[in-house]
């Protein structure tokens, strides 16, 4: 059989490495034809996608076509019903401390403490995953300034607008370490000034050495972070039959 048809596939930015480069790296995150049915639609149709440490690859698409569904697949959030997830060559399992070091993702509102500030909720994840205290308070410090909302540090939670909300739940999942970062709608509730800051954050951990897999309806945030867009197309659909759905072969384009 031939290669399957790559609707959507759009490439922004060029490849550094040359014919001569190095060889190409292993993906550090791969899907194969992963995919969740359920009472006979497709929440999601096949995927199958790679995406490099040093790249950025966004997943469009219009209300219901699967994203959250994607990224909740590869968070171990969701289990595929068809298909493989590898993330840094490990399956999926919150269980595993070895795949949960390695991904950071903020996939729906993160658990907050009612009686910790965002300082301290912030310095309390930095610490969990291993740095000292006065190091997580400062990295905290710092996200929260990249952000613009270092006024907010001695907030509660439940004295946040709704995009402060969403600045913090970005801080929070981007104070500890990860290779791979999952992002589903980082731009939601966010003023234009914002969304670039968080934008230019992003893609400095991608800069770094990060795969990041983001879903998004913002044309802005893809356009500054995205090195690679897939567009799922579709909103999902009842089957008509075994060939139904789409299978995207992000894999070396
Ligand atoms: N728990 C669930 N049970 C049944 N269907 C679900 C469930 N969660 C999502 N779906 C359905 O799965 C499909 C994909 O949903 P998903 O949230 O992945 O889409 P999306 O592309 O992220 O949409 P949006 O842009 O609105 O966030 C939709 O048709 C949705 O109604």
């Amino acid at each position: 059989m031939g290669r399957p048809h790559l609707p959507g596939l759009i490439r922004r930015r060029s490849s550094p490495r040359g014919p001569s480069g190095p060889p190409e790296a292993v993906p550090l995150v791969t899907t194969r034809g992963v995919g969740v049915h359920l009472d006979g639609t497709d929440l999601l149709a096949p995927v199958t996608l790679g995406v490099e440490a040093g790249q950025a690859l966004a997943v469009r698409g219009p209300n219901g076509s699967g994203k959250t569904t994607l990224l909740r697949t590869v968070a171990g959030l969701t289990a595929p019903t068809v298909g493989t997830v590898l993330v840094g060559g490990l399956p999926p399992d919150d269980r595993d401390v070895r795949f949960r070091s390695r991904l950071a993702a903020l996939v729906g509102p993160p658990p907050l403490a009612g009686n910790l500030t965002l300082l301290e909720h912030l310095a309390l994840v930095g610490a969990s995953w291993g740095a000292s205290v006065p190091s997580a308070t400062g990295r905290g410090r710092d996200l929260l300034a990249a952000l613009g909302a270092e006024r907010l540090a001695a907030r509660f939670p439940h004295e946040l607008s709704s995009g402060q909300g969403q600045l913090f739940a970005l801080a929070l999942t981007l104070v500890r370490p990860f290779d791979v970062l999952l992002l589903d709608e980082p731009e939601q509730r966010l003023d234009p000034d914002r969304l670039e800051a968080v934008a230019r954050l992003v893609r400095t951990r991608v800069d770094a050495g990060a795969a990041l897999l983001v879903a998004s309806h913002s044309p802005v945030f893809v356009d500054l972070v995205a090195d690679t867009t897939i567009d799922l197309g579709v909103a999902a659909q009842p089957r008509s039959g075994d060939d139904a759905g789409h299978d995207y072969d992000l894999l070396r384009g």
